[in-house]
C-alpha cells in the first residue's frame, strides 16, 4: 500500500489502472488497423462508385489487388516482344492495361490497403502535381529504411520545403557546370576498358550494355557525390541493387503491407536488415572522415555534392556550426540524403542510358545523325563542357524521345490531404491519385498517330510543340516536386552519349531479348546485349 496525496492506493487498483491503459492502447491500435486496412478503402470506394468510377469489387485486406495484377503481368512477361514494339503497357503498367479494358478510363483499384484512382487528363494532372495539398504517397517502412530514410524523396510538408532548398543549393546551375569535367573523366575511364576489350576481341565485341551503364553511372555519381571517397561509395552499389531486387520481390507478397512484416525473422528480412546496416556504416564512415577533414582544413571549400550539402549556409535556428562549416543537416540527415541520391541518381540514369543505347543501336540513321552533331560540336575530343552540351540539339531530341517511349518512373502518385474538388471529381481525403506517365506518353490523342514510333523529330521545335499539352510529357514529373537531378541527369546523359558515339559504333546483338519490366523502375529484365565496334578515325 502507498499513500499519494492523502489517498490510499492499493497495488490492486494500480494494476487495474495499468491494465485499463494497456487495453485502451490495444483497442486504439486495433481500431486504427481496422480503419486503415478495412474501413477507409471501402469508404473511399463507395464515394468513388457514387461518382461513376468502377473497378474490382473485392480486394485482399493487406495486398489489395496486387495478386491479380501480378498474375496478369506474369502472363504478359512470357510474351516475346520486338524492339520496335512500343505498345507494351501490359508489361509496364499492368494495372492500367488490365482494369481500363474491363472498366474504361474511370477506374479504381487498390495497391496494398491504399485505394486509388487513375487520372490521365493533362489538366487534372497539372493540378495534382502543382497543388501542395496533394502530398507524396508514403513508401512502405521497409522501402523507406532501405532507400530514402528521412531524405528528400520521402519527406512531405514544411520539412520537405526546407530540405529541398538545401538540396537545390547543391544542384544549382553553377555547381552542375563544374561537374561536367568529373562526368567526362568517369565515363572515359570506363570507355578505356571497352577499347581494350574490342582490341582483344579483334575489332568488335558484345557487351551487356546495362552492366556497362551501371558502371558508368556508378562512377559518375560516386565521383560527383563523394569526390575522393568514390571508391567507398562504389561498394554501396551492389548492395543497393541487391536491396532493390529483394524488396521488389517482397512487394508482391500479400502481407508485405502489414505492420511489423519487416520484423519477422525470415531469411529475406534478415538479409535486408544486414544490407541496410552495411550501407549506413559505409556512409557514416565517409561523412565522419569528411567532417574531420573540414575541421582541420581552414581553406575548406565544397568540391562535391556531399561537401555542398554539409556546408549549405542557411539562416535557420536549427543550423549547426561544425568548425567553420555551417550546416543544418546532422549526420543521419546526410546519410539519408546520400542514400536518396544514390538510388535516385544511379538506378534511374542507368536504365535510361541503357534504353538510349539500345535505340541508338536499333536506329543507325539516328546514331549517325547524333555522331555527326557531336563531331561538329566537339570534334570528337573529350573537351566537353556545359556550353557544348547545350549545343547538342539532335542528341537532346533523341534523349527526349527515349524519355517519352521509356519513362523510367512509369507512374507517379499523390495523396489528397483533405477533401478537395479536382475538375468535376470530388476527391475525399486519403484518396491516392495515380498518374500513369507511361500511358500518357503513349496516348495517340496527345501525340498523334505515329505515337508508337521512335521519331525524335517530334521534339525538333521543343517539348511544347511535340504534344498537345505540356503536361503530357512528364518523365521528371513537374510542379514543385519535379526531379531534383533533372539537369544533372540531362548533362550526364549527353556526356555519356557523346563519349560513346565519339569512339564506338553500336548495333543490337542477335542474342538480345527485348523484355522490359517495371521493378520500381522501367528497366530491361535480361540486360541489353549490344555489339560495339571501334570507330574508324
Ligand atoms: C533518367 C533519370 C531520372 C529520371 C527519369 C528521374 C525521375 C524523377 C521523377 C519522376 C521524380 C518525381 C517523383 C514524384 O514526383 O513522385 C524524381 C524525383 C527526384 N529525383 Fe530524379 N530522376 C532521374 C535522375 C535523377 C538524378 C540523377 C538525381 C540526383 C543525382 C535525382 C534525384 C531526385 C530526387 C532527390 C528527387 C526527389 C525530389 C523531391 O521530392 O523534392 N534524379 N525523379
Amino acid at each position: 500500500m502507498e499513500l499519494i496525496q492523502g489517498q490510499v492506493i492499493t497495488w490492486r487498483s494500480l494494476a487495474l489502472v495499468v491494465t485499463t491503459l494497456v487495453l485502451v492502447a490495444i483497442f486504439h491500435n486495433v481500431c486504427s488497423l481496422i480503419m486503415y486496412f478495412w474501413w477507409t478503402p471501402r469508404r473511399l470506394r463507395r464515394i468513388m462508385e457514387k461518382q461513376g468510377w468502377r473497378g474490382p469489387k473485392t480486394f485482399h485486406i493487406s495486398g489489395g489487388n496486387m495478386q491479380e495484377i501480378k498474375k496478369f503481368c506474369d502472363e504478359e512477361l512470357l510474351k516475346d516482344l520486338g524492339i520496335r514494339n512500343f505498345d507494351i503497357e501490359s508489361r509496364i503498367l499492368p494495372q492500367y492495361a488490365l482494369y481500363s479494358q474491363k472498366y474504361g478510363d474511370k477506374f479504381f483499384y487498390s495497391r496494398g490497403p491504399r485505394f486509388r484512382i487513375v487520372v490521365t487528363d493533362p489538366n487534372l494532372v497539372k493540378e495534382i502535381l502543382t497543388n501542395k495539398l496533394y502530398y507524396k504517397e508514403p513508401t512502405t517502412i521497409m522501402t523507406k529504411l532501405a532507400f530514402f530514410g528521412e531524405g528528400l524523396f520521402a519527406m512531405n510538408g514544411k520539412n520537405w520545403a526546407e530540405r529541398r532548398q538545401i538540396m537545390e543549393h547543391a544542384f544549382h546551375h553553377e555547381a552542375l557546370k563544374g561537374m561536367v569535367n568529373k562526368m567526362v573523366k568517369a565515363t572515359t575511364s570506363v570507355l578505356d576498358t571497352w577499347e581494350q576489350k574490342v582490341r582483344n576481341a579483334g575489332g568488335s565485341t558484345q557487351l551487356d550494355i546495362n552492366n556497362d551503364m551501371k558502371t558508368i553511372t556508378s562512377h559518375v555519381i560516386s565521383h560527383t557525390i563523394f569526390g575522393n571517397n568514390y571508391k567507398e561509395g562504389q561498394q554501396m552499389f551492389q548492395q543497393m541493387e541487391a536491396l532493390v531486387r529483394i524488396i521488389a520481390e517482397l512487394a508482391t507478397n500479400p502481407f508485405f503491407f502489414l505492420p511489423g512484416f519487416r520484423l519477422l525473422p525470415t531469411p529475406k528480412n534478415r538479409k535486408i536488415s544486414k544490407l541496410i546496416h552495411k550501407n549506413e556504416k559505409i556512409l557514416k564512415q565517409i561523412i565522419q572522415i569528411r567532417q574531420e577533414q573540414a575541421r582541420v582544413d581552414e581553406s575548406f571549400c565544397a568540391k562535391d555534392i556531399l561537401d555542398s550539402m554539409m556546408s549549405t549556409n542557411f539562416n535557420n535556428k536549427n543550423k549547426k556550426v561544425v568548425n567553420g562549416i555551417t550546416s543544418k543537416l546532422n549526420i543521419q540527415d546526410l546519410v539519408d540524403e546520400c542514400k536518396t541520391l544514390f538510388l535516385a541518381g544511379y538506378a534511374t540514369t542507368t536504365s535510361f542510358l541503357t534504353w538510349t543505347m539500345l535505340l541508338l543501336a536499333e536506329y543507325p540513321e539516328w546514331q549517325e545523325r547524333a555522331r555527326a552533331e557531336i563531331r561538329e560540336v566537339c570534334n570528337f575530343n573529350n573537351d566537353i563542357d556545359a556550353t557544348k552540351l547545350n549545343q547538342m540539339k539532335i542528341v537532346g531530341m533523341i534523349l527526349n524521345e527515349v524519355h517519352r517511349l521509356f519513362p523510367i518512373l512509369p507512374q507517379i502518385t499523390r495523396v489528397a490531404s483533405k477533401d478537395m474538388q479536382l475538375g468535376d471529381i470530388f476527391v475525399p481525403k486519403g484518396l491516392v491519385l495515380e498518374i500513369p506517365v507511361f500511358h500518357m506518353h503513349h496516348d495517340p490523342k496527345l501525340w498523334g498517330e505515329n505515337v508508337m514510333e521512335f521519331d525524335p523529330n517530334r521534339f525538333a521545335k521543343g517539348v511544347s510543340k511535340a504534344c498537345q499539352h505540356q503536361q503530357s510529357f512528364i518523365p521528371f514529373s513537374s510542379g514543385p516536386r519535379y526531379c531534383l537531378g533533372q539537369n544533372f541527369s540531362w548533362m550526364e546523359s549527353k556526356v555519356v552519349v557523346a563519349s560513346v558515339l565519339s569512339c564506338f559504333k553500336l548495333s543490337v546483338s542477335p542474342s538480345y531479348k527485348h523484355c522490359p519490366e517495371n521493378l520500381f523502375l522501367h528497366s530491361p529484365k535480361f540486360g541489353v546485349q549490344l555489339v560495339i565496334k571501334k570507330l574508324d578515325t
